[in-house]
C-alpha cells in the first residue's frame, strides 16, 4: 500500500519543489470546488441559518481527517489545522450560499422568517 509522504520526490532545487506543488494544485483546486458546491446544497437542504454551524458534525470530520493523515504518512496537527480554518471559511461560505438562495426565491422554513 502506497501512502502519500511516500510519493513526494527527493528535490534538489526549488523549480522542482515548485512544480510539484503547482502540479497538486491543478488537482486540489477542482476538489475544493467541488466540496465548496457541497456547501450550497447544504445551505438549500438546512435552510436554517442557525443549522450552518454544526459542532458534532465539524469534531467528526476532524477526527476522521486525522485517521486519514496518519495513514497517509502525513502530520495529523497539520492536517486538523487546515481543516478547522478551511471549515471556517466553508462555514462563512454556507452563510453566503443561503442568503443568495434566498434573495433568490428560497422561501424560509415555516416558523422562520
Ligand atoms: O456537514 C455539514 O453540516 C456542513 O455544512 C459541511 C461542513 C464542512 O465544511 O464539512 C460545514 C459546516 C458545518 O459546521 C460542518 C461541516
Amino acid at each position: 500500500m502506497s501512502r502519500a509522504i511516500d510519493k513526494v520526490p527527493h528535490c534538489t532545487t526549488m523549480t522542482e519543489v515548485r512544480q510539484g506543488v503547482n502540479a497538486l494544485d491543478d488537482i486540489l483546486v477542482p476538489l475544493l470546488v467541488q466540496r465548496s458546491g457541497f456547501m450550497t446544497q447544504a445551505a438549500r437542504v438546512k435552510n436554517d441559518a442557525q443549522l450552518v454551524r454544526d459542532e458534532a458534525r465539524i469534531q467528526a470530520v476532524v477526527d476522521r481527517v486525522r485517521e486519514r493523515a496518519v495513514a497517509e504518512g502525513g502530520d495529523p496537527a497539520l492536517i486538523e489545522q487546515l481543516y478547522r480554518g478551511m471549515m471556517e471559511l466553508f462555514i462563512a461560505y454556507e452563510h453566503q450560499e443561503l442568503a443568495r438562495q434566498r434573495a433568490e426565491g428560497l422561501a424560509p422554513k415555516s416558523g422562520q422568517e
